[in-house]
């Protein structure tokens, strides 16, 4: 290893941060002289003051536990111990002594092994794997679920139909969190190596839906595999199938989809034996499915099957105590790939719970993510970010109005369309009432002067 002095530093170090596995360098009195990008995600560890400390100090407070690695070099012995934490998962941590009396530390997340083993076996998975600061920023819902009763009572709905084998539909805008919701209700009642498919309906081509989804048998068509190819229903067998936008589904699939689910049998392109499959679905979806139902363009009988249990997810701007954690814990994972951290300036943080979020979590993530590559440079920061008038005050949404209208809550006998606008028309004059002006209350509700003058003028 280099000193600090040596000119070749900043390429070693360069080359450290982009191995794919966590590495950590300790001098003979046990402190840090290196500590790579990925160790700091793996371990949750402060890269910018680890060197010069010792493990010990250095992992209070972090993501896992390092006595084990402590003691080991305490009693002198090396190899590898496994380590767990909250957030993070079980991780390999290997160490060995080095020349110069100290020691290094590999650190290997067990997912990355894990899912390499399985692409090894040949169960591939849908999606790509995602990276440690991906992973890392994978909700913490033990403690959203403590800061928020809300959160908490919808999750638990949604873990107990699933846990007595009812199909759960989440409900919400884009960007609340449906994909991440649906994933934690999978792990709750899976076992760690059963599969979770995510099928997102909007992005498969019309031609290819029934070919993805079921599969099909070889020289089912010009152009199939030889071999025949499973679908995306067989490929989560024992365990989820997440249909994510399944308003989006074509119809002609819709009547094909409820088959399945009505008997759980899948019949590939091109077969002739239909096959059973074993697996549990979870749908989502940002649009009215009963409305196009309505309209036509969603199968009731379809609606039906997938809703048993509704979990209506609430716009991050009517949940302010997750704003505030989610901010906070951004701001940590942003710092840890920063050398500098950045400080949020008082003006800034403000801005930052009084915007509305119309992407929901997406845009929070992707707001602060600006603001680290952009600084405090009023004149840089997004637009919409700095029009904000902080005099006015963030709108919540008023308690009288719930905060998204799932099928329970409408008011008695009004359809679903009417009960909405009725929700809304609620919710501004509660917003006018409050700020006194329409003006005021399309800044707080973050929306312009003319869409709140459009849906308060009386029909005559
Ligand atoms: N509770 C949460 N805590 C922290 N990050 C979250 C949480 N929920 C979602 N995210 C992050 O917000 C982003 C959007 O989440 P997700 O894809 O689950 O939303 P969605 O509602 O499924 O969106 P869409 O309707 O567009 O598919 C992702 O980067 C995700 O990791």
């Amino acid at each position: 290893m280099t000193s600090h002095t040596d000119p070749q530093r900043p390429a070693l170090e360069t080359a450290l941060d982009a191995l794919p596995d966590g590495l950590i360098v300790l001098d003979a009195a046990g402190a840090v002289t290196h500590l790579n990008r990925e160790a700091a995600m793996i371990g949750g560890l402060d890269a910018t003051t680890a060197p010069g400390q010792t493990l010990a100090r250095l992992g209070a407070g972090s993501a896992l536990n390092w006595l084990p690695v402590e003691e080991m070099i305490e009693a002198g012995r090396t190899g590898s111990v496994m380590l767990r934490g909250d957030t993070v998962g079980a991780v390999l941590v290997t160490l060995r002594r080095i020349a110069t009396g100290g020691h290094v530390l590999t650190l290997r997340d067990l997912a990355v092994l894990d899912h390499a083993r399985r692409q090894a076996a040949g169960q591939r998975d849908a999606a790509p794997f995602p990276t440690t600061a991906e992973r890392r920023l994978r909700p913490d819902f033990a403690r959203q679920r403590h800061l928020s009763p809300w959160l908490d009572r919808m999750m638990s709905r949604g873990e107990r139909a699933l846990l007595q084998g009812a199909r759960v539909i989440i409900t919400g805008e884009s960007g609340v969190g449906k994909t991440e919701i649906a994933r934690h209700l999978h792990a709750f009642v899976s076992n760690a190596t059963d599969p979770f498919i995510a099928v997102n309906c909007a992005a498969i081509p019309e031609t290819l839906f029934e070919s993805e989804l079921f599969g099909y048998e070889k020289g089912a068509f010009t152009g199939a595999s030889t071999e025949g190819k499973k679908g995306l229903i067989e490929m989560a067998e024992g365990g989820t199938l997440f249909l994510d936008e399944i308003g989006e589904i074509p119809l002609p699939l819709q009547a094909k989809l409820l088959t399945f689910l009505e008997d759980g049998m899948v019949m590939r392109i091109g077969g002739t034996r239909p096959r059973r499959v074993s697996v549990r679905v979870i749908s989502a979806t940002n649009r009215d499915l009963l409305a196009m139902a309505e309209e036509r363009r969603f199968r009731l009988d379809l609606y039906y099957r997938l809703a048993v249990v509704n979990m209506p997810i609430k716009p991050l701007r009517e949940v302010p105590e997750l704003l505030d954690h989610l901010i906070e814990r951004f701001l940590t994972a942003i710092n840890q790939r920063r050398s500098q951290p950045l400080d949020l300036s008082e003006d800034l943080c403000a801005r930052l719970r009084a915007y509305q979020y119309p992407g929901n979590i997406r845009e929070l993530w992707n707001l602060m993510q600006q603001i680290s590559v952009l600084g405090d440079d009023i004149d840089e920061l997004p637009r919409r970010l700095m029009a904000i008038d902080l005099d006015v005050g963030p709108v919540r949404a008023p308690a009288t109005a719930p905060a998204v209208a799932g099928a329970e809550d409408r008011p008695e006998g009004l359809p679903l369309r009417e009960a909405l606008a009725e929700y809304e028309l609620r919710i501004i004059e509660e917003a006018i009432r409050i700020h006194g002006s329409k003006r005021k209350a399309a800044a707080a509700l973050g929306v312009d002067i003319g869409t709140i003058s459009r849906k308060t003028r009386k029909e005559p």
